[in-house]
């Protein structure tokens, strides 16, 4: 498929059936000008969409003509599912078994390159759990389906306001937060940063990238009297990492909380006009929701999660399954359709 097709070819598996996932697909896929940014094929069955269309169209009183791609125009790997009636927000072992065999499909399509990238539809971890698959997310599927041991979690968005690129990479993600300071280590550190110098330099063209660094304890310990990890190895860590990296600027360990006062000044732009926020060109965070909730809070209807450090490309919209919106219509579609535009450039980017 690859050779005869000019545009990045990209997957995109539905995710759980009981979510939103299949409508921001349908309403992603609507935008024209994606038909010229990438060959696009969904996994999932044909029937399955054509249900959530007519639904949508039936229920929700959509112009689907504007709003919605119809399925017979759009091109489908099938996988034999049998999911109908949709079950709208009532995820199960059934929806969960659903969207890991179409991920699964999707993720061998990209290792026998047929696909450049995969845009994942939201699924529910507990849904996959009630079917027996026990992985925290699709981040570590794909990461052990391509035997990847060094891969990192990114979140990349473009401000609607300024046009600033928030970028926000996770150096933990999903581990219960009492694991956090156990989990991490300067070896965990050393790898997520040479991950994101090359994601950088090579996918993002920044030669010489600039990198924030989180503290992990309030006011990044205030010199050890509100936590020890700055002091007792952070600092010394940024050090070394600044003797074998010169072209890389690391920042010393940014208290948590006014570590995004410049990436909100520059995302909706500064108060004081003549003022020019302090940014860098990524983000460490330390955690999931240390780094999740300032991206969450400016970019949640685009920002686009993409993971790095695998064979291929993958990205997925920022959001979850709203299972309390499915089957209603008004699933916003702009993080997906920017997940899209994403693993084309990134897939056009490894081409070459
Ligand atoms: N990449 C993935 O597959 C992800 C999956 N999840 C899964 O999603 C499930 C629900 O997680 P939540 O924390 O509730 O997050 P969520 O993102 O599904 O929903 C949070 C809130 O935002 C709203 N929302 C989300 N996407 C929207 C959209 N496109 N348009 C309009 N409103 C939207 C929802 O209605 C809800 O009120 C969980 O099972 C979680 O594991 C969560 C994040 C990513
Ligand atoms: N909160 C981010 C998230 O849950 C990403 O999940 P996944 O992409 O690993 O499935």
């Amino acid at each position: 498929m690859a050779d005869s097709h000019p545009l990045p070819q990209l997957a995109i598996p539905m995710g759980d059936s009981a979510g939103i996932g299949p409508e921001v697909i349908l309403k992603a896929l609507s935008f024209p000008l994606l038909k010229d940014v990438a060959h696009v094929c969904v996994i999932g069955e044909r029937s399955l969409f054509e249900a959530v269309y007519e639904h949508l169209q039936k229920q929700t009183g959509l112009d689907v003509d504007q709003t919605l791609a119809n399925p017979k125009n759009l091109d489908f790997l099938e996988v034999g599912l049998k999911l109908s009636p949709i079950p709208w927000g009532k995820p199960s072992a059934a929806t969960g078994a659903a969207s890991f065999q179409c991920l699964s499909t999707a993720i061998t399509g990209a290792l026998e390159g047929r696909f450049g990238g995969i845009v994942t539809g939201p699924i529910a971890k507990s849904a996959w759990k009630a079917a027996g698959h026990h992985y925290p997310g699709q981040t570590e599927y794909l990461a052990e389906r391509s035997q990847t041991s060094e891969y990192g979690m990114f979140f990349v968005g473009s401000s609607p306001y300024t046009g600033w690129q928030l970028r926000t990479l996770l150096a933990t993600t999903h581990i219960p937060l009492s694991e956090v300071p156990r989990q991490l280590s300067p070896e965990l550190l050393t790898m997520k940063v040479r991950l994101l110098k090359k994601t950088l330099q090579h996918e993002f063209g920044i030669e010489h990238p600039r990198v924030a660094i989180s503290g992990l304890n309030p006011h990044s310990g205030e010199q050890g009297q509100l936590g020890r990890e700055e002091i007792d190895w952070l600092i010394p860590w940024i050090r070394e990492m600044r003797s074998q990296h010169p072209d890389l600027t690391l920042s010393d360990p940014i208290p948590p909380d006014t570590l995004w006062v410049g990436p909100g000044q520059a995302w909706y732009g500064p108060r004081d006009k003549t003022a020019q926020p302090t940014t860098y060109d990524a983000y460490l965070a330390l955690y999931h929701d240390q780094g999740l909730i300032p991206v969450k809070l400016m970019a949640f209807d685009r920002a686009v999660n993409t993971t790095i450090g695998l064979p291929f490309v993958r990205t997925s919209p920022d959001h979850g399954t709203a299972f309390d919106i499915a089957g209603k219509g008004i699933a916003d579609p702009t993080s997906m359709i920017a997940a899209i535009q994403l693993a084309a450039n990134l897939v056009r980017q490894r081409s070459g």
